[in-house]
Order: C-alpha cells, then structure tokens, then sequence
C-alpha cells in the first residue's frame, strides 16, 4: 500500500498494491494491519457503497457533526469520480481549503477523510460505483450538508449541471460561512 501526502495534514491518497493477470485483476482493497504500518488507525463500523447510473451524479457535500464526526476511506469499484473534500474545522489552519482527485477503477486510488471535512463527489462515467468505510454509524440528525456550488468555496468541478438528490438541491442547509464546526467535541 502506498501512501500520498496531501496539503491537508492527515489527508491521503492510498494506492493498494494491484495484481494484473490475464483474468485480470485482484488488490485488497483494506487491510487493517497495512494502514497501521502507515500510521493510520482507524476503527471502521460500516461500510457504504452508493452507484450512481448516469454520469454528471453529485453527491455532496456531507458530514456528520460531531459528536457523530466520520472519518471515511473512499474508493471506487468501477467507473470514475472526481472526488472533493473542504476542510470545515474553523479552527485549523486550512480552514475553508478544498482538494479535489480522481478516484477510479483504473487508478486504483483511494483517499482517507478525516473528521472535520466535508466530503462530495461527482460521476464521470456511467454506473459508477463508490464503496467507502467510516468509524461512525449513520446518524441522519447529525447529517449536514454545504451547497455543492458554493460561493464562499469555489470547488473547481469539472461539470457545471450536476444530477443532485433533492436534499443536494435544496442546500444550503448551512452556508459554509455560517460553519462553527470544530474538530474539538463541543463543550
Ligand atoms: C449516508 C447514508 C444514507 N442512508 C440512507 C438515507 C437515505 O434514505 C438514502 C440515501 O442517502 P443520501 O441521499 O444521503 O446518500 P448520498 O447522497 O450518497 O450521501 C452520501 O454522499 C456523500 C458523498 C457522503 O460522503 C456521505 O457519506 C453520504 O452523505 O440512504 C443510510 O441508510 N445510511 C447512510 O450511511
């Protein structure tokens, strides 16, 4: 497993070692003891995977509030995301910053998202499928969401005409601007 630095201190980009023959392909896809040797511990409870048919689906960008706070390991089994995540502590230094990668099938990549992120992506082919583990259960109360398209942000997505849920839609059910998110559980 090979492991990428990002601007984001406790952000990275994850590449599992692949094994192509001609049936294919085969990688582990987690390894518990293999993120330990790369200093990442984390206890993961679920495991999500969304698909999304058309190209041009966003999804984003959510987070659950803290208590409830999830850390995620993303990747995607097939097709191509453009995924992003918007640092959302006010109290760090890269508050308000974003990162956007490519996850796919082909590369392979995964990203870890820690607490205190927003996390979103959009489809780039159809039927693309996004599996990713995080260390806290759903908790819809705690579920937030950040206008896919905001202002205050200025995400570079590469579509302009998003396929949105109805919840995405509807955003902002907090302008980033209003965030008091702390990385700190509140007092
Ligand atoms: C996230 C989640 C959702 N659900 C139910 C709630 C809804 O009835 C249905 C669809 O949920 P939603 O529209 O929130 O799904 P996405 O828009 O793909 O949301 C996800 O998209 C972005 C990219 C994320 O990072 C989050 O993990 C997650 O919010 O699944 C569950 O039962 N458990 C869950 O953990």
């Amino acid at each position: 497993m090979n492991k990428i630095e990002t601007k984001f201190q406790e952000v990275f980009i994850l590449e599992p070692k692949v094994y192509i023959d001609h049936r294919g392909k085969f990688m582990e896809s987690y390894n518990k003891n293999s993120l330990e040797q790369l200093g990442i511990q984390v206890d993961f409870v679920q495991d999500n995977q969304s698909v999304s048919n058309p190209a041009g689906v966003l999804r984003g960008l959510h987070y659950q509030l803290n208590p409830k706070a999830q850390t995620k390991l993303v990747r995607v089994s097939s097709g191509i995301i453009f995924d992003v995540i918007v640092d959302i502590c006010t109290n760090s230094p890269t508050f308000g910053q974003w990162l956007g990668v490519i996850l796919s099938e082909y590369n392979n990549r995964q990203i870890l998202v820690p607490k205190g992120f927003a996390h979103g992506f959009c489809t780039l082919a159809p039927n693309t499928t996004v599996c990713y583990k995080v260390d806290q259960y759903y908790h819809p109360v705690y579920d937030r969401g950040i206008l896919w398209d905001d202002p205050d942000i200025g995400i570079d997505w590469p579509i302009t005409t998003p396929i949105l849920s109805d919840k995405d839609s509807k955003h902002p059910l907090l302008r980033y601007a209003d965030l008091n998110f702390s990385i700190k559980e509140p007092d």
